[in-house]
């Protein structure tokens, strides 16, 4: 093989690309156009949703999901920045995670700022201050569980996505994009666990943390889990689907890929076990 002849195929592949992406930046510079005639936002999280379902549904390979993700962060990043910018709050100034996480997913075109705590994030997303914040969801439970702040959805600030940052070899962190208005996600939790354990959690959740706003569901068969998404994922007021359990991100990555607006999946151990912090017992900066 001559290099030279593979170094003038890449040549001409990256003029095709760039040519590409020129035209699809022409063409969301069309759409800010319009958002500005019409006053509507910039960031459009359900939007954005269906495109990394779409995306992942596209790439046949090589390339990895990560790195197409990766791209697409910083093309978005910049077709929202000629649109206008849009501006991302996150919480943690003691820890810099939901910062990372924020640039992660908004790119580097984005504009951030901390918020002090959860429930200014809330406020600021709510006044418009922030299109969007990015927290960490232990501290959403810790902040319910002092009951410092409301359970956001249903308050005018939804929960679009989860994003996991890997922290060491097995570990993940787990941290929420929220946004205004009303995700297209429902308010069910979806418990994906033995039966016996699936009661005692679902108590405990309800006890703690979703009161009326969440109904759960706890399935124990795969059919069934995928026959009460069927059923449920374009019905109103299916807005958020939360997995809890091990398996069930690997079945829905495989079986519902790009139907299923959006996933989260927690360990409900995890979550439960999350310490309950006195007032002012916050790590100081
Ligand atoms: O579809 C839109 O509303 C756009 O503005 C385009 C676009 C994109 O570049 O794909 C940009 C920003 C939105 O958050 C969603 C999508």
């Amino acid at each position: 093989m001559d290099l030279n002849d593979v170094r003038e195929e890449i040549d001409r592949v990256d003029r095709l690309l760039v040519r590409l992406l020129n035209r699809r930046v022409q063409l969301a510079d069309k759409i800010g156009r319009v958002k500005r005639e019409e006053k509507v936002n910039i960031f459009d999280p359900s939007r954005e949703g269906s495109l990394w379902g779409k995306l992942d549904s596209y790439n046949r390979g090589p390339l990895s999901g990560t790195a197409l993700c990766a791209i697409y962060r910083e093309i978005l990043s910049e077709c929202r920045a000629r649109q206008g910018g849009v501006t991302v709050g996150w919480v943690g100034s003691h820890d810099r995670g939901s910062w990372i996480a924020a640039v992660l997913r908004f790119g580097v075109r984005a504009m951030f700022g901390p918020a002090e705590d959860l429930v200014s994030l809330l406020e600021g997303i709510l006044q418009g201050r922030w299109a969007a914040g990015v927290v960490k969801v232990n501290q959403v439970v810790r902040a319910l569980r002092r009951r410092l702040s409301p359970w956001p959805l249903g308050q005018g600030v939804s929960v679009y996505e989860e994003l996991r940052l890997p922290m060491g070899k097995k570990k993940a962190e787990c941290f929420w994009v929220l946004s205004g208005g009303q995700s297209r996600c429902g308010r069910r939790l979806l418990l994906w666990c033995k039966e016996k354990e699936g009661k005692e959690l679902l108590g405990e959740l309800n006890r703690l943390f979703f009161e009326e706003n969440v109904r759960c569901l706890w399935k124990q068969k795969m059919e069934l889990a995928r026959a009460w998404l069927y059923e449920t994922e374009f019905s109103e007021d299916v807005d958020f689907v939360w997995g809890v359990g091990k398996d069930l991100s690997g079945f829905l990555t495989k079986v519902e890929r790009g139907s299923v607006h959006w996933l989260g999946t927690y360990s409900c151990y995890e979550l439960l076990s999350a310490p309950v912090v006195e007032e002012n017992t916050e790590p100081t900066p």
